[in-house]
Parts: C-alpha cells; structure tokens; sequence
C-alpha cells in the first residue's frame, strides 16, 4: 500500500545541511499496521511527512497505493491526499466547531451534500464510540475523546492508509490503551492500513505488526515484530528489555542471559534446572511481555553446581538462546 524506495531529505544547504533522512526503503502491506520506532531527532517526522508530500523528499521515491508521489501537480498532490487519512500528537480540531462539525469539515471540501454529509458523519462517530458527543465542542473533550474526533475525521474520506504521527504520545497510558485498541480494532473491522511513527516501545508491541527501527536518519532493522521479538540480537528486543547490569559473579557461579519466546515462555525451566540439573539458581532480573500474540521473555540468573553444561544444554534444545556473561571453570 505503501512503498518508500531509497529516501533521502536533506534541510537546508552547505554548511547548514541536515541530512533528516538517508536512503529509507520500506514496504507497509495493505492491511498492516506498520511502526517507524526512533528517538527524538531520528527523523520519523520528517519520513511520515514525506508520505504524503508534506515534505518534499530531495530524492527517493514514495509510492501509495500504486500511484508515485513525488511527480504530481499540486491537483493531483490534492486529490491524492484526500486518500491518506492523517492524526497528530496534538489533534489540530477546530475549536469553533463542533465535533460532528470538525468531522464534516473534510467531507465539505471533497464537496459531499449535506445529507450524505450528516449520514457519513453518524457513522464515523459511531465507528469511534462518540456517537453521544455530535453537538459538543473540544474544549469539552478529553485528550482521548479529542483524538477519537480526529481518527473520525481521518477516515472520512475512507483514506487507503492512515498515517498516525505520534497520535499517544500526548495521553496518558490508558487512554494511550484505548486510543490503541481503537486502531488496532478499526484495523481489523474495516481492513485499514495503518502507518504510524512512535518513540514508544509500548505502542509498537501493542499494536504493529511491522516496525522499522529509525537511527539518524537511517533504518538500522525493520521486520515482523513478531519474529525481531524473538531474535535475541535484534535491536527491537534489546529495547524491549533493560540493559542487563554488569553483575560480578561469585566464585565457582556463572551468570547467564536466558531469552526465550512463544510457548518456550511457559516451561517450567528454573525449576528443572534446579531439580533434574542440581543447580543453585539465582534469579537477577527476570521479565516477560506479551508481543502481539506471543510472549517474549528474559531472565537473568547466577548459576551454581556441577552440571551447568548439561543444565545450559537442556535449555538450548529447548530453543531459549543463552548467553553466557561470565563463566568459572570448576
Ligand atoms: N524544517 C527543518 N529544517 C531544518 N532541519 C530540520 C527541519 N525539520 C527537521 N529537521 C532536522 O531533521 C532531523 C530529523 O527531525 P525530525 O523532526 O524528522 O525527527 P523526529 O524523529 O520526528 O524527532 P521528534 O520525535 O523530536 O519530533 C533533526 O536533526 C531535525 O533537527
């Protein structure tokens, strides 16, 4: 649906040069929601601002819906915008408006008559449970309830895509939850491909099924969530969990990074280790998290005993990956 070939933007000229975004390629699938994950200044703004010609790209080419953006004429720049649906971080309503109103403005402008217009808007409030909120204005709203008005305003058009540019970052974590839940369920109802920019994990391991890590401009891994997740190595794993802390190890221990994911989450390993390998188990650190429809985990421990070999074999065949930190030959 949406298809970003070797992008490149550069602010400014010379010595002033910025180089926001250099040779960016990703492919968001209809149906998919896709998270572009980067901290402040890695540039997500600048590429979800690209897709829609917001910003103009230096070079590259960005395809939505098998139509190349970077060549239109501002006609067909407009009609084609009217197709890609867009959130913020901080909602941009029209304060004078009332929320069937801010929902209507961009029906009015593609030209729908009036009676089209009251029928779309009723349903796109139903479609965000605002349904009881029509005739109020958003300085009665809260920030969730703003946000819904804006996701009922993006889909007026029934965009091809929806591009959600921080659209949690100003909310608290339940309404974040709820706003998430929202996505992910209109999502699923209606088919809506959905690309959002986030410096959240949280949002990424809630609702995408894809995710590109953004660094300085550059796209450093990008993949299922599902399958990075369970990659020891990737960079969307170690972000999900905390560094593990230089931990000295006692004499005659050994420490160990154990990572595991899907059902291998649910054997009972600490207590096999304990009982079948006679080990001494101290547990550092240890957390689990669901990732869509999977559960990653990662535990840290200090092992003691005669069999650790054996013990760390036992949960190699497993399939969790160990690593080793430290290790004292007994
Ligand atoms: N209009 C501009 N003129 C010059 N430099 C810019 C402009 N917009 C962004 N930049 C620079 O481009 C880089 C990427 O900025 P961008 O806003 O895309 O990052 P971001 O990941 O969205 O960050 P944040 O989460 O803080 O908004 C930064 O170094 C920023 O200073």
């Amino acid at each position: 649906m949406v298809t970003i070939n070797n992008l490149r933007k550069v602010y400014g000229r010379g010595k002033e040069a910025v180089v926001a975004l250099d040779d960016v390629s990703l492919e968001v699938p209809q149906g998919e929601i896709f998270g572009v994950l980067g901290q402040s200044g890695a540039g997500k703004s600048t590429l979800i601002r690209c897709v829609n010609l917001l910003e103009q790209p230096t070079s590259g080419s960005v395809i939505v819906d098998g139509q190349e953006m970077t060549t239109l004429n501002d006609a067909a720049l407009r009609r084609a915008r009217q197709h890609i649906g867009m959130i913020f971080q901080h909602f941009y309503l029209l304060n004078s408006r009332t929320v069937a109103e801010n929902v209507a403005f961009p029906l009015e402008v593609i030209g729908y008559k009036r009676a089209d217009r009251e029928a779309r808007v009723q349903e796109l409030l139903s479609l965000v449970g605002l349904e009881e909120k029509a005739r109020v204005y958003p300085a009665q709203l809260s920030g969730g309830q703003k946000q819904r008005v804006g996701i009922a305003r993006a889909l007026a058009g029934s965009p091809k895509v929806l591009l959600s540019d921080e659209a949690t970052s100003a909310l608290d974590p339940q309404t974040t939850r709820s706003i998430l839940d929202l996505l992910r369920d209109l999502n699923q109802r209606i088919g809506l491909t959905i690309l959002l920019i986030t410096h959240e994990m949280s949002v990424v391991r809630q609702i995408c099924h894809r995710v590109a890590i953004l660094e300085e401009g550059r796209i450093v891994e990008q993949g299922y969530v599902n399958e990075l997740a369970a990659l020891p190595e990737s960079r969307l794993l170690q972000a999900f969990f905390p560094q593990v802390r230089d931990i000295q190890a006692r004499p005659g221990a050994t420490i160990v990074t154990l990572a595991f994911s899907g059902t291998v989450a649910e054997q009972p390993m600490v207590s096999t280790l304990i009982r079948r390998f006679g080990l001494d188990v101290n547990i550092l650190s240890a957390n689990i998290e669901e990732v869509g429809d999977q559960r990653i985990g990662q535990l840290q421990a200090e092992l003691v005993g005669e069999q650790i070999d054996a013990g760390l074999s036992y949960l190699h065949d497993l399939g969790v990956h160990v690593k080793l930190h430290q290790e004292v030959h007994l």
